[in-house]
Formats: C-alpha cells, sequence, structure tokens
C-alpha cells in the first residue's frame, strides 16, 4: 500500500496532503453515517505520523460538517513528525476545534466523550506498543465510549499474526483504506475490531492489480467470470457423475446433505457410497441421487465412472472406512477430502503424503491441525497450509467465517462471503457437496474451492438478511438461486 501510495502520488500529479485530505474525507464521508447526531461529543487521538495527520485533517472537516463538540489531542510521546502531520496542524490550528497536547497517558484515562476516534498510530507500527502507547491502549479500552480507528487500531499489526496478548486498541469499527489488511481476516482480529469497512482513497487501482501478491481476496465479478451457464442441448452426461463416499448410521445425515448439495448445484449425475442402513433415508429423501452400498465389496474399477469424487462427510474413522479410502487415494484421481476422511490421515501420514495431485481438502481449524500439528495463530496455519498446497500440489479450503483457499501456485483466496447465522453442524458437508458438484462439471480444483466456497457463503449471506440463524438445508436449496443470481447480473 505504500507503495501504491507512492506510485499514486508520482503518476496521478497528487501530493501526499492531497492524497492525505482524500482520505480524511474518505473517512467522514462513512463516519457521517455511523455517527449522525452534530451534537455528538467526539475526541480525536492523534499521533505524530501520517495517522494522526490523517486525524488531524478529519477534526478539520468534521468541524465543516458543522460537528459541535469536536476536541483534538495530540499524543506526542515520541520525538519527529511527519510532514503531513505538521502541515494538517497548522491548517487545524486556523479553526475554533479545541487542541490538547498530551504528554502522559493518564489524561485520557479520564475522558469524556460519545465517540473516540483513534488515529494515533496506522500502518507504521513498526513494533508491539509499549511504555505510554500501551497505556494509552488500555486507558480507551477501557472508557465506555464508542472507539473508531483511523486505517487500522493502533497497535494492531497488518500482516504476519496477532500477539497473543494483544495489548493495542480495540476499535468498534475500523474505516480502512483502500484494501483491508490481511490479518482483518484472521479470527484473532476480534480483539482488535469488531467490524471494518474500506474506504477507496484514489489510489491507482491499476497499479495495486499489477502489484504481486500472494494474497487475493475473491470478488464477485471474479466469480461472474468463473461460473458457466447451462449449455443449449446439455443433458445430465453434460454435468458429470460426483461420488460421495460418506455417512454412516449415526451420521447418514451429512451423506443427505452434501449429496443434496451436490445435486443443486448442479451435477449431472450424483451417487451417495454409503452403508446399506441408509438407503431408505436416501431413497425417501433424495430420489434423484442413485447409491452405492458400503456393504457390498468395491473393486477399483467401480469408481471409473465417476468424473468427482468426495470422501469424508460421517464416514466415520472405523478401519474398513480406512480401507476404503485408500483404495480410493490409490485411484490416483483428484479427491475432495472432507471431515473423516481427514482424522482418518491425521493417522495415516504415509496416505496423506500420497494424495493424488489436485485434491482438495477442507479442514476446518481443529481438523488441520490434527494433520499438521498444533499453530499458535491463523497466520501461522496459513503459512502451513500454503507450504503444504505447493509441496504437494494440493488444494487447501482452511474453513472459518473467511475461508482461505490454498493453492499449489502460492496464492491465498481469501473469501469474502459466509457469516455466523451459519455456523450450525452440517455446514461443511455442504461445502463438500458443492465443491464436488462443480469438479464433476469439469471445473479445475483450484476454480471449484474458490467458486464453491463464495457460492456457500453466499447462499448463506442471502438467507441471513432475514433469518437469525440458516440451516445446512435451507443453503443448500439456496444455492441453484444464488447461482442464477450471479449469472443474470453479469
Ligand atoms: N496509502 C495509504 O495507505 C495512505 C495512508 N495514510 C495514513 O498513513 C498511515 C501510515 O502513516 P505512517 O507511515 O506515518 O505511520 P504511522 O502514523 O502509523 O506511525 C508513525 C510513527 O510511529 C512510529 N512507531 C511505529 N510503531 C510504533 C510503536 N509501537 N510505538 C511507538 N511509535 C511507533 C514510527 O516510527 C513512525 O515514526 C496509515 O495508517 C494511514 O492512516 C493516509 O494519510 C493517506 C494514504
Ligand atoms: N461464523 C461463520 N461465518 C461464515 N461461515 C461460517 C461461520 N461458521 C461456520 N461457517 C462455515 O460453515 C462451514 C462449517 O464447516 P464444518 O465445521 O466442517 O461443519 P460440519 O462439520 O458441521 O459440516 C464452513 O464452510 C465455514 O466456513
Amino acid at each position: 500500500m505504500r507503495n501504491a501510495d507512492a506510485y499514486t502520488i508520482k503518476h496521478q500529479s497528487i501530493s501526499s496532503i492531497n492524497l492525505m485530505e482524500k482520505a480524511a474525507k474518505a473517512f467522514v464521508k462513512v463516519f457521517k453515517k455511523e455517527v449522525s447526531n452534530k451534537e455528538s461529543k467526539i475526541s480525536i487521538l492523534c499521533g505524530q505520523g501520517n495517522n494522526g495527520g490523517d486525524g488531524l485533517a478529519i477534526a478539520r472537516l468534521l468541524d465543516d460538517e458543522n460537528y459541535k463538540n469536536v476536541v483534538v489531542y495530540l499524543i506526542t510521546f515520541s520525538t519527529g513528525q511527519s510532514e503531513d502531520n505538521k502541515k494538517n496542524i497548522k491548517r487545524l490550528l486556523k479553526l475554533k476545534v479545541p487542541v490538547t497536547i498530551i504528554k502522559e497517558a493518564k489524561i485520557v484515562k479520564n475522558l469524556q466523550s460519545d465517540v473516540l476516534i483513534d488515529a494515533i498510530l496506522g500502518s507504521g507500527l513498526n513494533k508491539p506498543l509499549q511504555g505510554d502507547y500501551a497505556t494509552v491502549a488500555t486507558f480507551v479500552n477501557g472508557l465506555k465510549t464508542k472507539v473508531i480507528s483511523v486505517d487500522v487500531p493502533t497497535g494492531f499489526n497488518s500482516e504476519g499474526g496477532i500477539a497473543e496478548k494483544y495489548n493495542g486498541i480495540k476499535a468498534d469499527l475500523t474505516i480502512c483504506f483502500q484494501r483491508p489488511k490481511i490479518n482483518f481476516f484472521c479470527p484473532e482480529s476480534v480483539k482488535a475490531l469488531d467490524k471494518f469497512k474500506v474506504v477507496d482513497i484514489g489510489l491507482d487501482e491499476n497499479f495495486i492489480e499489477s502489484q504481486k501478491s500472494e494474497w487475493k481476496l475473491t470478488t464477485e465479478s471474479e466469480i461472474q467470470q468463473l461460473l458457466k451457464p447451462r449449455k443449449n442441448f446439455s443433458h445430465k452426461g453434460t454435468y458429470g457423475h460426483a461420488l460421495l463416499v460418506a455417512g454412516n448410521n449415526t451420521t447418514m445425515g451429512a451423506a443427505l446433505l452434501s449429496a443434496s448439495a451436490c445435486l443443486h448445484t448442479g451435477a449431472g449425475l450424483t451417487t451417495v457410497c454409503l452403508p446399506q442402513s441408509g438407503l431408505t433415508a436416501l431413497n425417501t429423501a433424495l430420489p434423484e441421487v442413485m447409491a452405492l452400498p458400503r456393504n457390498q465389496y468395491l473393486a477399483m474399477e467401480a469408481f471409473d465412472r465417476f468424473s468427482a469424487i468426495a470422501v469424508g462427510p460421517g464416514l466415520g474413522v472405523e478401519e474398513e472406512n480406512e480401507e476404503l479410502l485408500e483404495k480410493l487415494v490409490n485411484l490416483r484421481k483428484p479427491l475432495v477430502l472432507d471431515a473423516d476422511a481427514l482424522t482418518i490421515l491425521s493417522q495415516r501420514g504415509d496416505l496423506l503424503y500420497e494424495l493424488p495431485a489436485q485434491s482438495i481438502l477442507t479442514p476446518h481449524m481443529k481438523e488441520f491441525d490434527r494433520l499438521f500439528g498444533e499453530h499458535k495463530n491463523w497466520w501461522k496455519r496459513v503459512e502451513t497450509a500454503k507450504r503444504e498446497a505447493i509441496a504437494r500440489d494440493l488444494i487447501f479450503v482452511l474453513k472459518n467465517q473467511y475461508t482461505f483457499v490454498c493453492l499449489p501456485n502460492g496464492n491465498v483466496h481469501i473469501n469474502p462471503t459466509g457469516n455466523p447465522a451459519m455456523a450450525s453442524g452440517g455446514m461443511g458437508d455442504v461445502l463438500t457437496g458443492i465443491i464436488t458438484a462443480l469438479v464433476a462439471q469439469s471445473y479445475s480444483s483450484a476454480d471449484a474451492a474458490i467458486l464453491g466456497t463464495y457460492l456457500h457463503g453466499k447462499a448463506g449471506d442471502e438467507l441471513a438478511k432475514e433469518r437469525f440463524t440458516v440451516s445446512a438445508s435451507q443453503v443448500v436449496l439456496q444455492i441453484p438461486k444464488t447461482m442464477k443470481k450471479l449469472l443474470a447480473t453479469d
């Protein structure tokens, strides 16, 4: 972002001070919606760098907007002040906005305000908070005030893992410039922010896009380009035959959910390889889906007719399932591996390292750590997934609110869709069914993982607009509508 900053200043003949002004304006535009009462008591804490400079410009713009009770506090614990910070101080001092210099942290402890704007330290943070900075953060967190941070909460690392003992400011909202910080997508970010909004400050988008980065935030337009419409004169044979090896006596629902998701995502044919005990349930619940009973001997050739094979949802970890998994691995065709298949793999390192290239693994955090050992934080977990994806030509769908899809080319696609209303059992089984249907329809493994994860979360988002909770079965039924809408707006 710093490079984008410099590039924009050079190539768009915009000065850094004007860029700061644009950033402040973009912040204020969102702020006005969040805090519409012009009588609100607003304290702005400004540091000595450009983040502080933004805060000073924001103070001036809020005064312009007739916010009547804006007070600025200048934190001056360090030596030095950025040039644009100095310029904005001069501009601000021409107005009647009160400015107080803070030399000691304790003044912050008793700040009385409705809203506090945190512009102390931004993306220039280069070490954990110490001394007075850390004390200010503790005091701010102790105030019963709504906190809105500029670009990033003070003390929050933009990239590279969030400290176990985070000691920075906890913001209710962070209004972030141009691009979200990667660490916002790690679950540990809840220590630092409740939510974030990204605002466009006019940095050169072409330049940003041209920069090499392994991090890709999936966008709706990319998904629309990936999604293939149904073809004229097509028939069930056109869209592949998916097999789901899933279900056990007490977990047959997992097989039904993933099969239903597969069917609704458009696989031409769907078969479930399940125990005899599940046949009645399958035939009753999903008459469109075929069965391959697991009680009979299954020769390798029994799997030849399938264009995509998933294994794991509700499978069970019994010896016969381990043998079946081994057989599937030996087919040497890419697999989709979830749930119990991952648990078996965590005890069978030999099989894990023999997985066919381009297989897709869909672990949640615990499943991932069972495979590769405990990780201290999500950053480290994603690092491992990236490394393993590259080394073994595998695709990892590391599931969470923001799912990280790690590809063999080293790229990590962050999925922006999905919401906490979806946090209930069976949701992962549905994701497996969706991804398998896409592989069956000849999407590459990478595209199936990216597209499937997006569709799954998007369907959940659409449902959550009018529901407190969203069940896995509801997501299944929503999927065809979500797909249709995405194509319609193309
Ligand atoms: N392209 C962009 O992203 C733009 C960024 N702007 C703002 O500029 C900010 C970055 O500004 P700066 O690079 O001046 O950095 P900051 O304002 O974040 O920090 C400035 C100073 O803090 C010191 N510092 C770092 N870590 C510290 C710590 N733990 N304790 C004490 N001091 C510490 C640094 O040595 C530096 O001198 C962004 O967060 C954003 O608010 C905007 O003004 C305009 C455009
Ligand atoms: N808070 C959340 N926000 C977005 N998606 C969520 C959230 N909680 C769960 N999910 C999604 O639900 C799925 C849960 O998968 P998993 O834990 O394997 O469920 P199960 O084993 O019950 O089927 C994942 O795709 C995950 O991304």
